[in-house]
C-alpha cells in the first residue's frame, strides 16, 4: 500500500491555558473571581460593594470591618463602597439635600451583569454591575427623581484593581452629581504609613472648619484625618502609600479630581457603630478618588466615565 500520501499526524492542539473563574455565591448576593494566578476579588451586590482583594498568595488588601453589616441592611463598612450621587450630605444642594450621607449607590442592590476576559488575555477579568433608576427602592426613587444608569466594572489583573464607574443620564432634564470610591486599604500600622504624591497639592481639612490649606511634603498620620485633596499632579501621577518607607499601593485617576484621604483613630472609631476591631482604625486607611468639590452636571443622553487603578507596589 503507497504510504506516502499518509497525512502526518495532527499537531496536538495546545492546551487552552487557564481562564479566570467566576463564582456567585452566598444566595446570590455576592460574586467573585478569580485568576488562574490564585488573586481573588469579592463583590457584594449590596452597592457593588468590593469586599476583598487578594493577591496570589492570599493576603487581603483591603480591610473590612468584623461587624459590617453584610445583609444588605445598610452600607458596608470596608472595601469598597461607591458614593453616588452625593459625598457627605448636601444640605444647600436642593435637589440632593434629602440623600443619606454618601447617596444611595452603597446601600441599594445592584445587579451582575456579567463578566467579560480581556481578549487574548486568561491574566484578567472583569465583572459588570448595574444600577439604575428603574432598580431602586422607591422610597429613594422620590428623594432623587432623575433617570440615570449606573455601570460599575471591577477589573482584577495579578499585580492591580481597577473600578471605574459609567454614569449616563437617561431622562430629558440635567442632573448634578458628586461620585467617589472609598477605598479602605488595609495596613500593617497606620504610624508607619505614609501617603505621597499629593505634595504641594490644597486641602481642605474637614475637622478644621473646612479651613483650606497646602499639603508639604507626604501626609503622616498621628489623630483623626479627614481632608479633601486637590492633587497638584495630574491623575496619572500616582498617590502612593508606603509602610514604614517602602510602597505598597499606587493609585492612579480617571476623571476624578479630588482624593479625600481619612482616618477615623480613636474616637471616632469607637464611636462608629459597625467599625471592628475597636482598634481597627490602626490597620486601615482610606484613599479615595472623586468627585467632590462642586457638582458634575450631567446633561440629559450624556454620560461621564471615571476610574482608579490601584496596583500592588
Ligand atoms: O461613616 P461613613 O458615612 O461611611 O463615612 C465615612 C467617612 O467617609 C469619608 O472619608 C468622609 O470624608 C468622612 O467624613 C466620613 O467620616
Amino acid at each position: 500500500m503507497d504510504r506516502r500520501n499518509k497525512p502526518s499526524a495532527l499537531a496536538s492542539t495546545p492546551a487552552a491555558p487557564p481562564q479566570p473563574t467566576v463564582d456567585i455565591t452566598h444566595e446570590h448576593s455576592r460574586v467573585s473571581a478569580t485568576l488562574p494566578t490564585g488573586e481573588r476579588v469579592e463583590v457584594l451586590l449590596h452597592g457593588a460593594n468590593v469586599l476583598s482583594w487578594k493577591d496570589a498568595a492570599g493576603q487581603e488588601k483591603l480591610w473590612l470591618s468584623e461587624s459590617a453589616a453584610l445583609d444588605g441592611s445598610k452600607p458596608v463598612r470596608g472595601g469598597i463602597p461607591v458614593v453616588f450621587p452625593v459625598f457627605g450630605t448636601a444640605p444647600d444642594h436642593e435637589a440632593t439635600s434629602k440623600l443619606p450621607q454618601h447617596g444611595f449607590a452603597r446601600n441599594s442592590r445592584w445587579e451582575f451583569l456579567g463578566r467579560s476576559t480581556s481578549e487574548g488575555s486568561s491574566s484578567s477579568v472583569k465583572l459588570d454591575f448595574g444600577l439604575s433608576s428603574e432598580n431602586l427602592a422607591e422610597g429613594v426613587k422620590a428623594l432623587w427623581p432623575y433617570k440615570f444608569n449606573l455601570i460599575y466594572s471591577v477589573s482584577l489583573d495579578p499585580e492591580s484593581l481597577s473600578t471605574s464607574l459609567v454614569v449616563t443620564n437617561d431622562g430629558d432634564v440635567s442632573f448634578d452629581f458628586q461620585t467617589l470610591l472609598h477605598t479602605y486599604f488595609k495596613v500593617n500600622d497606620i504610624s508607619s504609613i505614609e501617603v505621597s504624591g499629593l505634595e504641594d497639592s490644597e486641602f481642605i481639612d474637614k475637622l478644621a472648619s473646612q479651613a483650606v490649606s497646602k499639603q508639604s511634603g507626604a501626609i503622616a498620620f498621628s489623630g483623626e484625618t479627614d481632608r479633601i485633596y486637590t492633587p497638584a499632579k495630574g491623575p496619572k501621577h500616582p498617590v502612593v502609600i508606603s509602610d514604614g518607607g517602602k510602597p505598597v499601593f499606587r493609585i492612579v485617576r480617571d476623571n476624578l479630581d479630588q482624593v479625600v484621604v481619612w482616618n477615623p483613630w480613636v474616637d471616632k472609631a469607637a464611636a462608629t457603630a459597625d467599625f471592628t476591631p475597636n482598634d481597627g482604625w490602626k490597620n486601615m486607611v482610606c484613599v479615595e478618588p472623586g468627585s467632590v468639590k462642586g457638582w458634575q452636571k450631567l446633561d440629559a443622553g450624556d454620560a461621564f466615565e471615571a476610574a482608579q487603578s490601584i496596583t500592588l507596589a
